[in-house]
């Protein structure tokens, strides 16, 4: 299926020119050259990318990129930039654009960007044969990935094996930027409903008041504000994937309709008087304990099972420290291609902080440390200077594990010394050593009393 993409740029001309390569490209484009325009667009329809220029006549594409967040949380915003403005496009990353481009760039460019962000089945690697020569049953690799290596990483690859090419609903657990979504998108990716959309919605970011007509969409005018009908998100995934990104963030109500419309298979745009049936296959993830919520009488029970079909848990990046350097590699690769670099690698000071540091942002904090690391560099390795602050403190401070006999030993000797008030004869016999011993190890670990 041909790829939605709306084109916000103000220079005519060059939007023509993307426009006539993109649809060489198999890409569908409808071209807005102004934000007002944009926003008429992302108001009518469902797009799956947002390709924006920073400046534009009447808004920024920083604005842009928050009222697509806000309306359409599933679309993916990409920003051109000109080249003074790196510093915003590293801005808008941080606020969820998936990427920038530098202007002037090559059309093929902004190819191999869209490529990354929005993977095609087609690309599917080629297959692998089992001993017996039948293709094994894998992941279609449309997207760039890293499997791992790790215990926890190869266990994890396999249930994603095992529950894609089903139609169960899958519940993935993992702290935030653990990969749940790209996990999600492999489970569709090995779907028969993989040429099919798959739609993100992130139900962390949507008002509850708001939360129907987003879910269901609205017909002009049924309330302030409708200017025009929306497609919602159940409609704009309709036989495909819907992913709902921090589930447990809906509120109550939400989740009776949200329940309502899966077990009846239909929804009723806001303002409507019809009902329209949907195929769908649900994925859901929660970087929260909804068993705990569930307890807590704040989740609903009945929806927690009808999402939990097959629940997956993802590990935090220090839970698999083995992939690490797998992952960095990937990073370090990616942040060169966007920026157009050649870093090599990591010097030794900064490959011994990443492998103290605990990674609370797992991936993302991966991803981010490591693209900004190569923006900064200008040396073939990236040095400690150019790592955030929190990285190198947080590896410095770790505690050493220290299993050494003499450690032990000395810190016993100190601890009965306390305990009999630094009375060395007392402190003896609770170690049960002759005070002669004791002396030797008092010297022989420096301890002055
Ligand atoms: N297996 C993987 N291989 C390569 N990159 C990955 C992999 N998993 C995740 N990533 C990258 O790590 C980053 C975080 O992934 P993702 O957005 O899927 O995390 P998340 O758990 O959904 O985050 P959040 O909890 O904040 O919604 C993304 O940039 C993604 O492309």
């Amino acid at each position: 299926m041909s790829e939605q993409i709306l084109l916000i740029e103000d220079d005519v001309a060059f939007a023509a020119m993307l426009t006539s390569f993109l649809e060489r490209n198999q890409y569908v484009v409808t071209v807005a050259h102004t934000g007002e325009d944009g926003r008429k667009h992302l108001s009518k329809s469902a797009f799956a990318i947002v390709i924006t220029d920073l400046k534009l006549p009447d808004t920024t594409g920083i604005e842009l990129l928050e009222f697509c967040k806000e309306t359409a949380p599933g679309t993916k915003v990409l920003i051109m930039t000109g080249y003074a403005d790196v510093t915003t496009a590293v801005d808008a990353i941080k606020k969820g654009a998936i990427d920038y481009i530098s202007k002037p760039f090559r059309p093929e460019e902004l190819l191999m960007v869209l490529k990354t962000a929005t993977p095609k089945v087609e690309e599917a690697s080629e297959q692998v044969l089992t001993q017996e020569g039948k293709p094994a049953q894998q992941r279609k690799l449309g997207a760039p990935y890293v499997n791992g290596i790790s215990e926890v990483s190869k266990k994890f690859n396999e249930y994603l094996q095992l529950v894609g090419p089903t139609n169960m609903c899958v519940l993935i657990q993992g702290e935030s930027g653990t990969g749940k979504e790209v996990a999600a998108k492999t489970i569709h990716d090995m779907s028969q409903r993989s040429d099919k959309p798959f739609v993100a919605v992130d139900c962390g970011a949507i008002p509850k008041e708001i939360a129907a007509s987003e879910f269901f969409g609205h017909i002009k005018g049924s309330f302030t504000g409708a200017v025009n009908n929306k497609i919602g998100h159940f409609q704009a995934a309709d036989g495909g994937t819907l992913f709902l990104d921090e589930v447990g963030n809906l509120s109550y109500e939400n989740q009776i309709q949200l329940l309502r419309a899966l077990q009846e298979r239909r929804i009723k745009p806001v303002g409507s008087n019809n009902e329209i049936e949907v195929d769908l296959r649900i994925i859901s993830a929660t970087n929260e304990d909804l068993t705990k919520a569930v307890a807590e009488g704040t989740f609903r029970e009945d929806l927690y099972h009808r999402l939990n079909e097959f629940s997956i848990h993802i590990p935090a990046l220090k839970e698999r420290k083995e992939d690490l350097f797998l992952f960095t590699e990937f990073f370090l690769d990616q942040a060169n291609t966007a920026l157009g670099k050649n870093i090599k690698g990591l010097d030794k000071h900064v490959e011994t902080a990443f492998k103290k540091y605990s990674w609370p942002g797992n991936l993302r904090e991966l991803k981010n440390v490591l693209k900004r690391a190569v923006l900064l560099t200008n040396t073939p390795k990236i040095s400690i200077d150019v790592i955030p602050r929190e990285v190198i403190i947080e590896a410095e401070t770790a505690p050493k594990k220290d299993f050494s006999r003499e450690t032990n030993e000395k810190q016993l000797i100190l601890n009965a010394l306390k305990e009999a008030d630094y009375n060395k004869a007392k402190a003896a016999r609770l170690l049960n050593i002759t005070r002669k011993t004791l002396y030797n190890k008092l010297n022989l670990y420096d301890i002055e009393l």
